[in-house]
């Protein structure tokens, strides 16, 4: 027989198990083999070597003309496959699933905002991909009816541990460097709303894919969408951290004194923010109980494994039940998978006022940046713009030593509409609520990676703490000219030594050159990116090497 469409799938499959409770699907993924119980009740897994980050090679859109004004075809993240090839692609998935044993159908939905909700029904054979889904998509809401995307539900296909049949694929997927075709792919429909992950086991493609979904429809309802963490204090005062891999939106956002709205996506519409997500994925490596109390009591209280949940992926385990998260040997982006609730403080409902402070994290492997700075707004659009940090190793496949990256809006590879669509939200939105921005680098000090150390986390939480509350409104600052940034001269809870950075490194020549060399990459890269699009004048001048 062959299988056609989803529904004959389902229909003809001899075991679909939908919506199970969180233990029954673990004790699925241990029968299966897909990982195995801890003591503390935390499920641990291992991908493949080449699933341990996400593949942006292999994610794709399909391409068709209505989408065309759009999508941003221009930028290097959006790669492009045809319609009939991303066809063949989902009969193939769907014909690989109908041969498995059992599947595991969850409906859940990614937004917390009724208003905006969208449904999301994810098809695979893994069980715990389906936990996965449970832990980081949102329960149904009882109000769905009334969402914009009531009735236009996403439909997301996974099968993370078989490979593409690459001899029925020649010339239609991508060539990989050695001249093999690629046997993996993460693909997006947005016309037929449908998502395909396909050969990659990392629990993130499919998290970020429905992200970078989300991503194209809202702008098109005026909501904007942003790759960043929220949190809001006990009068209700919220502030999102916005940054890539690596910068610290999980970390910083996971405060026993703030209430944790969302740890990497939201929305911002006309009544404030909303998460879109229901749980958290943060990195592992070198997790400290004393620098990271919050996350690590979520990941390692013993919780019965009835109710437990808690997904390690890449994490060095021994046959004892315990895991080493100092142990790169697997990934350095070992990760973890648990609903919001397993902190200690956190905002269930997942949606919150206005933000009143954003902090733009950057991760500056150069040590150059100064570890704190407030921002007007013009500088504020032209940060955005940028997106600048340096690329750790680890999340995305071939990274081994930080890597400038400028990726706007702090997740360009998520952002397939062009780029006007999100600056023209976020420039509007500025003006409106008169949201302090402050840039925060959560890198390296004293010298560049190798040389210097990254900034202390402490450190860093003390400096956030003083610029939400307010405490560095009525501070003096000293302009930094070649960055175009105004730096506070004292921070409380921080030694002001450190406020500057020329003042940590012992070689001032050596820093000059180093600070001098990456300005002018922001000057390079912003003529190179922004030389025909319509930027004001205003914003262009605040660019570093400008
Ligand atoms: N000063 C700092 N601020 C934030 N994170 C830091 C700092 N120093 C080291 N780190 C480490 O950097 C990583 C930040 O990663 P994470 O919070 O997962 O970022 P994101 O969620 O933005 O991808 C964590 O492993 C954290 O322990
Ligand atoms: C899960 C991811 O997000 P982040 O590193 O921003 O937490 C990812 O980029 O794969
Ligand atoms: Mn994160």
């Amino acid at each position: 027989m062959a299988i056609e469409t989803l529904n004959q799938m389902i229909a003809t499959h001899p075991e679909v198990l939908r919506n199970l409770k969180r233990a029954q699907i673990t004790r699925y993924a241990v029968d299966q083999r897909e990982g195995l119980v801890l003591p503390c009740g935390a499920l641990s897994t291992w991908t493949p070597p080449e699933s341990t980050g996400r593949s942006p090679k292999d994610t794709v859109i399909v391409r068709y003309p209505e989408l065309e004004e759009h999508i941003d075809w221009t930028s290097p993240n959006n790669l492009s496959i045809d319609p009939e090839t991303f066809h063949r692609l989902w009969i193939d998935a769907l014909t690989v699933l109908w041969k498995k044993p059992r599947v595991y159908v969850t409906d859940r939905v990614i937004g917390a905002d009724p208003q905006y909700a969208m449904p999301v029904q994810t098809v695979t054979d893994f069980a715990l991909t389906s936990l996965f889904t449970m832990n980081m998509f949102r329960p149904v809401p009882s109000k769905i009816d009334k969402s914009l995307f009531a009735d236009k539900p996403f439909t997301l296909l996974v099968a993370p541990y078989d490979k593409i049949d690459t001899s029925r694929y020649e010339g239609r997927l991508r060539k990989r460097e050695d001249g093999t075709t690629s046997d993996m792919i993460i693909a997006m429909d947005f016309k037929n709303r449908l998502g395909l992950v396909y050969g990659s086991a990392y629990c993130g493609s499919a998290k970020k894919l429905m992200f970078t979904a989300m991503n194209y429809y809202l702008p098109h309802e005026n909501i904007l969408p942003l790759h960043c963490s929220a949190n809001e204090d006990h009068q209700g005062n919220v502030s999102l951290f916005l940054g890539l891999s690596g910068t610290g939106k999980t970390t910083l956002s996971a405060d026993k004194n703030r209430s944790l709205i969302g740890d990497d996506e939201h929305g911002w519409d006309e009544n404030g923010i909303a998460n879109f997500e229901h749980g958290c994925y943060a990195k592992l490596i070198d997790l400290e109980p004393e620098k990271e109390p919050e996350i690590y009591k979520a990941v390692f209280s013993h919780r019965e494994i009835e109710e437990n949940g808690v997904i390690i992926e890449n994490c060095m385990t021994y046959p004892n039940g315990t895991v080493d998260q100092f142990d790169a040997r697997l990934t350095q982006n070992s990760r973890v998978s648990y609903p919001l609730r397993y902190l200690s403080n956190v905002k269930i409902k997942g949606t919150g006022r206005h933000p009143s402070t954003i902090i733009f994290l950057t991760a500056d492997a150069n040590g150059v940046l100064p570890p704190i700075s407030r921002l007007n707004a013009e500088q504020t659009m032209l940060w955005f713009l940028m997106g600048y940090t340096s690329k750790l190793a680890g999340t995305e496949t071939g990274i081994k030593e930080p890597q400038t990256t400028f990726s706007r809006f702090f997740g360009q590879p998520f952002m397939a509409n062009k780029p006007s669509y999100y600056a023209n939200l976020l420039g509007r939105k500025m003006k409106q609520h008169k949201t302090r921005v402050f840039l925060v680098n959560t890198g390296w000090s004293g010298g560049p990676y190798g040389t210097g150390s990254r900034i202390d986390i402490t450190q860093t939480r003390a400096m956030l703490d003083a610029a939400m509350e307010g405490q560095l409104d009525n501070v003096s600052y000293t302009e930094n000219k070649r960055f175009h940034l105004s730096v506070p001269d004292s921070c409380p809870g921080v030694n002001a030594e450190i406020l500057h950075p020329e003042n940590t490194w012992s070689d001032k020549n050596a820093f000059e050159q180093r600070a001098e060399a990456l300005a002018r990459e922001f000057s390079d890269y912003f003529d190179q990116a922004y030389s025909n699009a319509d930027i004001d004048p205003a914003v262009r001048v605040q660019c570093p090497g400008k």
